[in-house]
């Protein structure tokens, strides 16, 4: 038997505003029902998250309709790009991505580097792995995070992947025991996403 592992990633947030408490705007939250809708029929067991709250709130629903609570994970935050605490415009965004993948312990003061970043959070999903042996269990995430523990397991999924993926998506990771054996995208941009 397989593990599942269902990454999800949020849908439509605040273009400004703190990283850890900007929530969703309206249509994020119809991501968020529309994520639930479509993994309804892939009898979840567990729903787990990033702290942050774009990102709980885009699962929140889904564990609700399983009689769930999210459980909430530290190291599945964001990558931390800088040391403030707002968000990083895209303009700042897009040339320290393309640094830090060609050079993966590049960071800014007070910032991760792609290598810290992935660190962290393989860390967490090779302990949910065992723990969740067998089960499916969706994570909500984050484009840089969800990319580096992907590309953990397979290093197509790079930043290229990246800036092909929306706001939300899902990706549904099967894995034997540790090993990944298959990535299904299951979210459908016709649905309507952000970039
Ligand atoms: O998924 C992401 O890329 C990060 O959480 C940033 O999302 P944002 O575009 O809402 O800032």
């Amino acid at each position: 038997m397989s593990t599942f592992i269902y990454m999800v990633r949020h849908g439509e947030s605040p273009k400004e505003g703190n990283e850890r408490t900007r929530g969703l705007t309206k249509k994020g939250q119809t991501h968020a029902k529309q994520v639930a809708e479509i993994l309804k029929a892939e009898e979840i067991d567990v729903v787990i998250s990033s702290p942050y709250l774009r990102s709980v709130l885009t699962v929140e629903k889904l564990a609700h309709q399983i009689g769930k609570e999210v459980l909430v994970f530290e190291d599945l935050k964001e990558r931390k790009f800088s040391s403030e605490a707002n968000r990083v415009s895209n303009k700042e965004l897009l040339p320290l991505l393309e640094r830090s993948f060609l050079e993966p312990n590049y960071a800014l003061g007070g910032g991760e580097s792609n290598v810290d970043c992935q660190k962290r959070a393989v860390k967490v999903l090779k302990e949910l792995l065992t723990t969740y042996e067998e089960k499916k269990v969706v994570i909500g995430t984050h484009g840089a995070v969800m990319t580096l523990m992907m590309g953990f397991y397979d290093e197509k999924y790079d930043l290229n992947f990246l800036s092909n993926t929306s706001k939300p998506d899902i990706y549904k990771m099967e894995f034997s025991g540790h090993e990944l054996v298959d990535v299904q995208r299951l979210w459908s941009e016709s649905m309507g996403t952000d970039h």
